[in-house]
């Protein structure tokens, strides 16, 4: 089985100071899935076994998509005896939630293996075990989500075809958990949510990027000043219709006029500044069985 596993950006990301018992902040946040992407080879094994390509310098235990095979195997009492490969497209420590939607994209094809609906109640607490980005893979369209940015509240129409332009630093990048960390040192009040809800509502193109927001941003640009300079030089680029940070980066996104547009961004940040750049388009869903 052949599953194409997208990456996300946040349209509107908002934290709030507070924290749940396991140190979890609420979130609100509205994401919308681009057509960069993964693609996660699932087989029957004699035992789990996770390989990615390049290869990971981490144990396999630690991939998500590891991570995401157990918890199944725990949640329906079976074992989870799959190889999975994973062809990475998706930069890590990016913001783009690489990790959270190859273990989307394993959890939906364990389903499709073992007969079990996707929207089984069991389904949607092992996607919240493995991460918050995770629930918002296994539905799809761009959608608001709050609590721990892991319960879905509102889908909206896809903003499909939609040029984005991708760029960050070449090496390095930011850590979810320290950007989190450094947030709760140095809070900064999260943007109104409301217009951008309506501007979604409506499928008003024009208001929503108007109202795209990300009060991780200035964390980000703290803990990555390199981040600062591209926001910097994307919204001074031509046809570009809202710049702002993927979660809590080092991807910045500049949503543009044309593809061209995008393209032409994409090439001369490499080119003018040796920054990792990519064009892609947003996407109408989450990860999808392309063969199986
Ligand atoms: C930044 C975003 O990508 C925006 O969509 C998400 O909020 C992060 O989602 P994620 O990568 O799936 O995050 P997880 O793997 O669940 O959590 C990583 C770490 O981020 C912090 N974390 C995450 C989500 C949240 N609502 N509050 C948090 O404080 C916690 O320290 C947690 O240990
Ligand atoms: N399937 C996977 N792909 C890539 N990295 C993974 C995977 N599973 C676990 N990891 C680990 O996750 C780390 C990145 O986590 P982090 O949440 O900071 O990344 P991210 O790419 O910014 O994702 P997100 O946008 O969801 O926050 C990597 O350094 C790696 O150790």
């Amino acid at each position: 089985m052949l599953i194409t596993a997208p990456a996300k950006i946040n349209l509107y990301l908002g934290v709030h100071e507070q924290t749940d018992e396991e140190g979890y902040h609420g979130v609100d946040t509205v994401m919308t899935t681009l057509d960069i992407a993964d693609t996660l080879a699932i087989a029957p094994s004699d035992r789990l076994m996770v390989k990615t390509v390049p290869e990971a310098d981490f144990p396999q235990e630690s991939n998500s998509a590891y991570k995401a095979a157990v918890a199944m195997g725990e949640a329906f009492g079976r074992e989870p005896n799959f190889a999975i490969l994973i062809d990475k497209h998706i930069p890590i420590c990016a913001g783009l939630g690489g990790p959270s939607t190859d273990a989307a994209a394993t959890i939906m094809g364990i389903c499709r293996y073992w007969g079990v609906d996707p929207r089984d109640e069991r389904i949607d607490a092992v996607a919240r075990s493995i991460g918050a980005d995770v629930p918002f893979f296994l539905y799809g369209p761009p959608a608001h989500l709050d609590g721990r940015g892991d319960t879905m509240r509102e889908m909206f129409r896809p903003l499909t075809g939609t040029p984005v332009a991708l760029v960050k630093p070449m090496t390095g990048g930011v850590s979810t958990v320290e950007a989190y960390r450094r947030f709760d040192e140095s809070p900064v009040p999260a943007g109104e949510l409301e217009p951008m809800l309506d501007a979604m509502r409506a499928h008003d193109e024009d208001a929503v990027f108007s109202h795209v927001s990300n009060n991780l941003a200035p964390v980000a640009r703290e803990l990555c000043p390199e981040i600062g300079e591209i926001l910097d030089w994307l919204r001074e680029q031509p046809d570009v219709r809202a710049v702002n940070i993927c979660g809590s980066g080092a991807t910045v996104f500049a949503v543009c006029k044309t593809q061209m547009a995008a393209e032409k961004i994409g090439i001369a940040a490499m080119k003018e500044h040796g920054w990792w750049a990519q064009a892609a388009k947003m996407e109408k869903s989450g990860p999808f069985i392309a063969v199986g």
